[in-house]
């Protein structure tokens, strides 16, 4: 017999936090059978009607980051319906069911189930990060609307930058986004500079995510484009 514990002490829970006025971190938000789910979805999103791939940026650069988009195609700096600058298809639907999940993140996020029922959020962008790829600091500002941004983090852990709306530098918080977590950056923050500096290879568990590698992040949002749709 060994006397070597099987199981360490359970990590501390991580607490709701809120970095700036109106951004809210909600850490191990998504159960891990939602965790999976979305894994296995993403995996049919990066397939097609448009496929996954590195966006091209209009001074020639390209992402480090792989993205694929639900409802509308984000690309430097505007919406559209069909991907004009991968394969001229048209995205695919934005399924209801994550419709469903942003109103409930808006609604935890700022306990204001009346907030979150009016939560109509028309696109997903869905991001990949290997080991290397990293994201600048930026503003979320190609939607004409001021509803909040719902984030997702799946498989990796990453640090996610959130800084203010005056520009790219300090001050900032940097947070530590792990599989499960949400971030919802909405009124005062809706503008707020952000980026991920960093991503943690390995520090996700691919027998709860199914993702072998990498991070997954999932942006739900309001593109402000076309009259709402009632659901
Ligand atoms: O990966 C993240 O957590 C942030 C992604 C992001 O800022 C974006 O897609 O605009
Ligand atoms: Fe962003």
């Amino acid at each position: 017999m060994t006397d070597v514990p099987l199981f360490g002490p359970s990590p501390e829970p991580r607490a709701r936090a809120e970095p700036a006025p109106g951004a809210v971190h909600l850490p191990g938000w998504l159960t891990p059978d939602q965790q999976r789910l979305l894994v296995r979805e993403c995996r049919g999103w990066a397939t097609g009607p448009v496929p996954m791939r590195h966006t091209r940026l209009p001074r020639g650069g390209v992402m480090s980051v792989q993205t694929v988009c639900l409802g509308w195609h984000w690309q430097p700096y505007r919406y559209t319906r069909t991907a004009d600058d991968v394969n001229g298809a048209r995205v695919a639907e934005l399924p209801g069911w994550l419709v469903g999940l942003g109103r409930r993140a808006v609604a935890d996020a700022y306990r204001d189930p009346a907030a979150a029922a009016d939560y109509t959020p028309d696109t997903a962008l869905i991001n990949f990060y290997d080991r290397d790829a990293r994201m600048g600091m930026h503003q979320d500002k190609d939607e004409r609307s001021d509803a909040p941004v719902v984030s997702l983090t799946v498989g990796d852990s990453c640090v996610f930058r959130f800084g203010n709306t005056e520009g790219r530098g300090r001050p900032y918080a940097d947070v530590e986004l792990r599989s499960g977590d949400l971030f919802v950056f909405g009124g005062p923050s809706r503008y707020a500079y952000h980026g991920v500096p960093t991503v943690r290879p390995g520090s996700g568990d691919p027998a709860v995510t199914g993702l072998p590698g990498g991070r997954l992040n999932i942006t739900l949002r309001v593109t402000g484009l076309e009259p709402r749709t009632v659901r």
